[in-house]
């Protein structure tokens, strides 16, 4: 049988795994495929640079557009990442009529239209698995398992850096840096890490993710974003004293009303009895809830070379088959074409730590502050007293519109020192 052959764009670390597996795993994949793949070549930024894997070094090219156009490639896999050149070059490629294999969630993220479009008119396939939660298979069950159901909500863990810090502060009293560091070196982070720590790589699988649950087009800019920069140790130390655990969680929901979606990533307390609160280091979780199937849970290794290959590879068995076959995968579906709504309508819980006068009335003034904006308490308890004197409370669950006006307003009171901290409570309710 002919062989198909395969353009790979980048070998980072991503990239070197995806080779290793092809090389040591040829024969089952030919088996499966029924047609060997051959690596037609592999294009790099610098030549002559040692890579992770034993490779003909003939194959590196740092012409990769030349490489996507050549007639004999049947099959593109993108791991360059970010936006240019990575779009001009998959877009090459499916115009030509090749299938795409990508784990660019910026780019599918920002611009995700551009290349379905570009998919549907070259008659190839566009499969992008690795993009959101590593190794976990969620994105085919979302396309294709769930598409007799109606999801409602998709809620979870999908970016490994950050979980990774979190974790490290929380069970070691690692610092923020140290364990930045340790999870670039693990190949966790992103080139850019401020994708990771500022919210970008989590909001963009928000993204994916949103659009294939609601079936209607969703980009970055619709996902309202906070990153782990600001969290202290301080934070994680106290919301375990208090039982809870902090992870920076991405979550798309349907309105009650079924006419829009809220898509948010931001980091938010979970009650450590949460299943959420067992996921530690790099790995991802992510919750589905649909009308008929129920919750469902993926779990699994969120990042790293091998895990985000296999999904690759996955990716590559299914294209290489379509392609033999002469058929396609599902294409984007967007028909419900349901919009975002803003922040502001998402309902939520706050925990709020303010440091206070500590003298009589204060308590009431504070709660009456709260009630003006139709904010209810849950719970309130003092700590310490005099100059340490500090107000937790818990609210019920509240727009984001009111939660953020009466932390306005909270700033001003006089009785007030600082609003020590605000974080967003899920999953004890
Ligand atoms: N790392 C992970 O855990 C995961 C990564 N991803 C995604 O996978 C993709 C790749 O990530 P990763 O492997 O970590 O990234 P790396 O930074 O490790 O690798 C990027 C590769 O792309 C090459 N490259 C960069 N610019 C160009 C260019 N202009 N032309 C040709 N080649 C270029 C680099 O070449 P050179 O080596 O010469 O510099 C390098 O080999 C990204 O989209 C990322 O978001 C998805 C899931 C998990
Ligand atoms: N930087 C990302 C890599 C996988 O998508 C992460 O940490 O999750």
């Amino acid at each position: 049988m002919k062989p198909l052959k395969v353009a790979l764009l980048g070998c980072g670390v991503v990239g070197t795994q995806v080779i290793r597996l092809m090389h040591d795993q040829a024969a089952d994949l030919a088996a499966r495929i029924g047609a060997p793949l051959e690596l037609a070549g592999v294009a790099v930024r610098r030549l002559g640079r040692k890579r992770d894997v034993e490779i003909d070094p003939a194959l590196f090219t740092t012409d990769a557009e030349a490489l996507v156009t050549r007639d004999d490639v049947d099959i593109v896999i993108e791991v360059i990442g970010g936006i240019e050149p990575a779009r001009t070059l998959i877009v090459s490629a499916l115009s030509r009529g090749k299938s795409v294999v990508t784990a660019n969630k910026a780019l599918l993220a920002e611009d995700g239209a551009t290349l379905h479009e570009a998919a549907r008119k070259g008659n190839g396939d566009l499969y992008f698995e690795a993009s959101v939660a590593g190794a976990i298979p969620l994105l085919r069950p979302l396309r294709e398992s769930l598409a007799g159901d109606h999801v409602k909500r998709v809620l979870g863990i999908v970016n490994g850096t950050t979980n990774y810090i979190l974790d490290k502060m929380d069970t070691t009293g690692a610092s923020f840096t140290d364990a930045l560091e340790e999870a670039q070196t693990l190949g966790y982070a992103e080139a850019d890490p401020t994708a990771d720590v500022e919210g970008f790589d989590a909001a963009a699988k928000a993204a994916i993710l949103a659009g294939l649950a609601f079936h209607s087009r969703v980009t970055a800019a619709d996902v309202h974003r906070e990153g782990i920069t600001e969290i202290t140790a301080t934070d994680v130390a106290s919301a375990k004293a208090m039982g809870y655990v902090i992870k920076l969680l991405a979550i798309c929901a349907r309105s009650d009303d079924g006419r829009s979606f809220g898509v948010r990533v931001h980091p938010a307390m979970i009650p450590r009895t949460h299943p959420l609160a067992g996921v530690r280091e790099a790995y991802n979780a992510v919750f589905v809830e649909a009308e008929s199937a129920g919750q469902l849970m993926f779990y699994g290794k969120g990042a790293g070379g091998a895990p985000t290959a296999s999904a690759v590879l996955g990716d590559l068995v299914a294209v290489a088959r379509n392609r033999l076959a002469g058929t396609r995968g599902p294409e984007e579906s967007t028909y419900a074409d349901l919009s975002a709504h803003p922040m502001g309508d998402t309902v939520t819980r706050c925990h709020v730590a303010l440091d206070v006068a500590d003298k009589p009335g204060v308590l009431a003034r504070v709660a009456e502050l709260f009630a003006k904006h139709d904010v209810s308490i849950q719970t309130v308890r003092q700590e310490g007293h005099g100059d340490d004197a500090q107000l937790v409370i818990v609210t019920h669950r509240a727009t984001d519109a009111a939660l953020s006006a009466t932390m306005e307003e909270l700033r001003d009171l006089d009785i007030v020192r600082a609003v020590a901290s605000v974080m967003r409570v899920e999953g004890d309710d």
